[in-house]
């Protein structure tokens, strides 16, 4: 059989199903697939096979071993490797005639700018995290290129095509911020198990082996948001007596194996693990115990003993009989110093040990083996330890420590494999959602390329046996989305050679004011503010020196905020690009941002404006600004900011939230 005859064999279905005209383009058509884990490994196989010829595959992470499960593209050999570069070689199998141009990096790094974006016919998201979608959709707004988006998180997934212009942007809903708790919940009063394993591994844990010397700026905060200040002023005191047990982890020899020992004194010197025991399971607890009225209408908790546990004598309230037997020593034999003959990570082989619920005893005995083993790597040389799912020795303390302190406050205890899942964030992922999803993908990127917009859907798999699959049309842009409905140019430069009045001024132009040429505005990058009409200081230093560089971009916000946001894409200059010329190309044309319907403003006394000291606006190199005008986050209305901003100047105080005091400004005026 000649090789033609195979490929047309190869291809004969697909083009019936596609058509000549499509089929045809798909072989020149460049494809940017950001993401090779679970959605992107099925989606690669579906883009091969589909009869694309030409993918750039980037993924920043190498392969895990419980990558294997889904990411049918790797083997355990490949265990540790680059997932781009064995996704791209194991692919290429399946069709040896396409291109597939791995890259092991984050979508992040600035070589990936505006221009190397715009090299692509279209992307196709299978990410897993926020920033790096928020980064892909802000990329392909600025280049102009079609983007699919995606995701899943257990049964459910999500397909989402997004054309500048013409659809919502991935921005253009606000998303939903991650769960967080009240500090004094995790702190104090947990009722419910995620409050004590948020408490083991984002509070204990770093306290001991982390960073966080006394997590004082927490407090600090709780303390501004009006909790209760004698528990705060209690916290405070319990987190500084950590440096002694911090000390006593870094500095003192764990006994032998791992095994607990019941008695400090008797081994000579204190153990560093009896010391972080008796501190946040006895001491600690009996200090909260003595607020009275914080357990006026909640149950108080109690303290633990780790010699009553370990000789298997201590009695929880509550806890009768035999019940009270099993739940605290679980029939097993504990010898005289205290350690167990069986530790439960010990105990046995099977997964099974994983699962079940651990008795008061045995999550004492894994407290104990869990720090030593975590006091060695300090001593070993780490530096800091901090949680992660995969570290067996961060998971056995933070399930040990939960279990006690659920123990402590009567809540019921978890698994090792339900921490797991809680504490990691893990939201289990199915191989088949992933399918589905990557197949959909394709789907909605030919119909983007077949131009048919009309056909474009949001595609949702549901956990609906009806209605498994649901798709919508697609929204026009939000009006109010402060990431699309900027006016995108690209401004390629040499950073270290422009500076940034040089920037502002080419890229406004000698127009007359409307939209183009001289106007007040102020120049962001991310979070920070690099100029405004009362912040000249930066105007003749080079972006180099503030930091903006390649693959960055700079937002010109309108002083009156009469005209849109100009959202500027920082380039690279030509290689050819002569050093005698200006070191700077400007966008051609320049951008003109739309004409905004003006909000109606209060009238505000005429104070005069009052000039920034320079501590108080932004500080360069990346340290934040004493008072930030404007957040990182995208939903940020760019107006807003800078509004506020006239508003301040203009004498009227606006206050972060209801309870911000005042102390200097004799007259207040409360508006909405
Ligand atoms: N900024 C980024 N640049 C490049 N690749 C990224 C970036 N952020 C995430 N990724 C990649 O996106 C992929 C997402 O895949 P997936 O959701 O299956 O995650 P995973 O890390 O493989 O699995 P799990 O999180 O369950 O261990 C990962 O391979 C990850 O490395
Ligand atoms: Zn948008």
């Amino acid at each position: 059989m000649t090789t033609t005859s195979s490929t047309t064999l190869r291809t004969a279905h697909i083009k019936a199903i596609l058509g000549n005209e499509l089929h045809s383009r798909l072989p020149s058509t460049k494809i940017l697939l950001v993401g090779a884990g679970g959605i992107g490994c099925e989606l690669l196989k579906n883009v091969v096979l589909t009869g694309f010829g030409d993918v750039t595959l980037l993924d920043l992470d190498t392969i895990d071993l419980s990558n294997l499960n889904r990411q049918f593209l790797f083997r355990k050999k490949d265990v540790k490797q680059s997932k781009a570069f064995v996704a791209a070689k194991t692919a290429n199998q399946f069709n040896p005639s396409v291109r597939i141009n791995p890259i092991h990096a984050n979508i992040k790094d600035p070589q990936f700018d505006v221009a190397w974006f715009r090299s692509f016919d279209i992307v196709l998201n299978a990410l897993d995290n926020l920033d790096a979608r928020r980064h892909v959709n802000r990329m392909c707004l600025a280049a102009n290129i079609p983007l699919v988006e995606s995701g899943t998180a257990g049964y459910l997934g999500q397909v989402q095509p997004i054309l500048k212009d013409r659809t919502e942007c991935f921005d253009c809903l606000p998303k939903p911020v991650p769960k967080s708790f009240p500090v004094c919940t995790i702190r104090s009063t947990p009722s419910q198990p995620i409050h004590c394993i948020v408490w083991a591994k984002s509070y204990l844990l770093p306290q001991l082996f982390g960073e966080d010397e006394n997590g004082g700026n927490e407090l600090d905060e709780a303390e501004k948001q009006g909790e209760n200040e004698q528990e705060i002023a209690t916290l405070r005191k319990e987190a500084q007596a950590f440096t002694l047990v911090r000390k006593a982890l870094r500095n003192s020899q764990p006994s032998a194996n791992g095994k607990m020992n019941g008695n400090s004194h008797a081994s000579g010197s204190a153990d560093a693990a009896r010391l972080a025991f008796d501190k946040v399971f006895s001491s600690d607890i009996k200090n909260l115990l003595s607020m009275a009225d914080m357990w006026a209408h909640r149950a108080p908790p109690t303290p633990l003993d780790f010699d009553k546990i370990a000789d298997g004598s201590f009695v929880l309230p509550g806890a009768t009989g035999s019940k009270a037997q099993s739940a605290q020593t679980n029939g097993k034999h504990v010898n005289g110093n205290g350690s167990q003959t069986s530790a439960p990570e010990a105990s046995s082989s099977s997964s099974l040990k994983d699962q079940k619920e651990l008795s008061l005893q045995e999550s004492l005995v894994l407290f104990v083996s869990s720090t030593h083993r975590l006091a060695a790597r300090l001593q070993a040389g780490e530096d800091t330890i901090s949680f992660d799912k995969d570290d067996d020795d961060t998971l056995d303390f933070v399930t040990a420590a939960s279990n006690l302190r659920s123990a402590a406050y009567g809540i019921a205890g978890k698994s090792r494999w339900e921490i797991k899942e809680m504490a990691g964030n893990i939201i289990p992922a199915i191989a088949t959602t992933n399918a589905i999803v990557a197949g959909i993908i394709v789907l909605q990127a030919l119909q983007v390329l077949k131009k048919e917009y009309s056909g474009l859907r949001n595609v949702h798999i549901q956990r609906k046996a009806e209605v498994p699959l649901s798709a919508c049309s697609v929204g026009p842009p939000s009006k109010n989305c402060a990431v699309c409905r900027d006016t995108y140019a690209e401004f390629l430069c040499d950073p270290a050679r422009v500076t940034l009045s040089q920037f502002i001024n080419g890229i406004l132009g000698e127009g007359d004011g409307d939209g183009t040429g001289e106007r007040d505005v102020s120049v962001y990058e991310a979070g920070r503010i690099l100029s405004d009409p009362d912040f000249d200081d930066n105007l003749e230093r080079t972006l180099e020196s503030l930091n903006v560089s390649r693959g960055k971009f700079l937002n010109i916000v309108d002083e009156d905020g009469e005209w849109g946001t100009i959202s500027v894409a920082i380039g690279q200059l030509p290689p050819n690009h002569s050093h005698d010329e200006p070191a700077f190309i400007l966008p051609s044309p320049l951008p003109l941002p739309p004409k905004i319907q003006k909000p109606t403003v209060i009238e505000p006394p005429s104070t005069p404006p009052r000039k920034r000291s320079a501590d108080e606006v932004e500080v360069l190199n990346g340290r934040p600004a004493k008072r930030p005008r404007v957040n990182d986050a995208p939903e940020v209305n760019m107006a807003s900011p800078s509004k506020k901003r006239r508003l301040e100047e203009d004498g009227l105080l606006i206050l972060e939230n209801p309870n911000e005091v005042v102390d200097d400004e004799p007259e207040l005026i409360a508006i909405d």
